[in-house]
């Protein structure tokens, strides 16, 4: 961790109708961090991750990525989607191309890279997930944490500075769930910067830098995961963690 600031939020509001999902939020990630976010159901995680990369518009307040505010549209948000990688609970991995195809669209479409440049990246993406050997299936003959791993390759081969990972592993059945936290837990070791909203308090202790705990769509702690797990201080977090804890 560097200390920088590669993503921060300032005030930042949202309203879905009445309900206030995320009330003046301040968050700052260094480059080079791994915050995961946790809270009950309901408190806004998924929808901060969102926000971070424009797929939820904000009400009011800042977003800075990169020393730049979050454009809106255009170019820029286009460029903002390529440098901030978006894994998500369904893998939303195109049904009707192959696991190399995926993971080659984005970097040919968006970036209008050279096809035999990306297709040696994104075997070497494979390769380090794991399915290399999977290259020329489609995503319906792969296991829910095969096209999750995919869809990690997919968001690297942006080669994007920060990934945002929204409850990644919610959707598998539980003996894949360890294959993708540690594709997780290397990605994290080698410094990319993340925001992983999960339910998986392991990987919260082992691979965060920080624990962010959110209840309500507010902020309401954040610490070291061994200091956060081993004294939290809000009541609403004591009372989080000692039902997740014991189930
Ligand atoms: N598109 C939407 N329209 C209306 N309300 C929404 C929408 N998306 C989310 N909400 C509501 O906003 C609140 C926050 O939702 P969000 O998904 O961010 O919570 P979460 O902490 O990620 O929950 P979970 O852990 O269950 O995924 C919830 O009350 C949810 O019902």
């Amino acid at each position: 961790m560097t200390g920088e600031a590669l993503i921060v939020l300032e005030n930042v509001n949202k309203w879905f109708g009445p309900l206030h999902v995320l009330q003046d939020v301040d968050l700052s990630v260094a480059r080079g961090e791994v915050v995961v976010v946790i809270g009950p159901s309901g408190s806004g995680k998924s929808t901060l991750c969102r926000a971070i990369n424009r797929l939820e518009p904000i009400n009011s307040g800042t977003i800075i990525f990169d020393g730049q505010p979050l454009p809106a549209e255009g170019r820029a948000l286009a460029r903002l989607r390529s440098e901030v990688g978006m894994v998500f609970q369904s893998f939303n991995l195109f049904a009707h191309k192959t696991i190399l195809q995926n993971v080659m669209l984005g970097p040919i479409k968006v970036r209008k890279e050279k096809a035999a440049v990306v297709r040696d990246r994104a075997m070497s993406l494979l390769e380090r997930v794991g399915i290399a050997n999977q290259a020329d299936k489609y995503p319906a003959q792969l296991s829910g944490g095969q096209q999750q791993r995919v869809a990690i390759a997919r968001a690297l081969a942006m080669q994007p500075k920060a990934l945002l990972f929204d409850e990644p592993t919610s959707a598998l059945d539980p003996e894949m769930v360890g294959e993708v936290l540690d594709v997780m837990t290397s990605l994290a070791k080698e410094g990319m910067t993340m925001v992983v909203v999960t339910h998986e308090m392991g990987f919260a202790r082992h691979a965060a830098d920080r624990v962010v705990f959110m209840a309500d769509g507010q902020l309401v702690e954040q610490a070291a995961p061994e200091e956060f797990f081993a004294n939290p201080r809000s009541d609403r977090a004591k009372d989080f963690l000692s039902k997740i804890l014991t189930h």
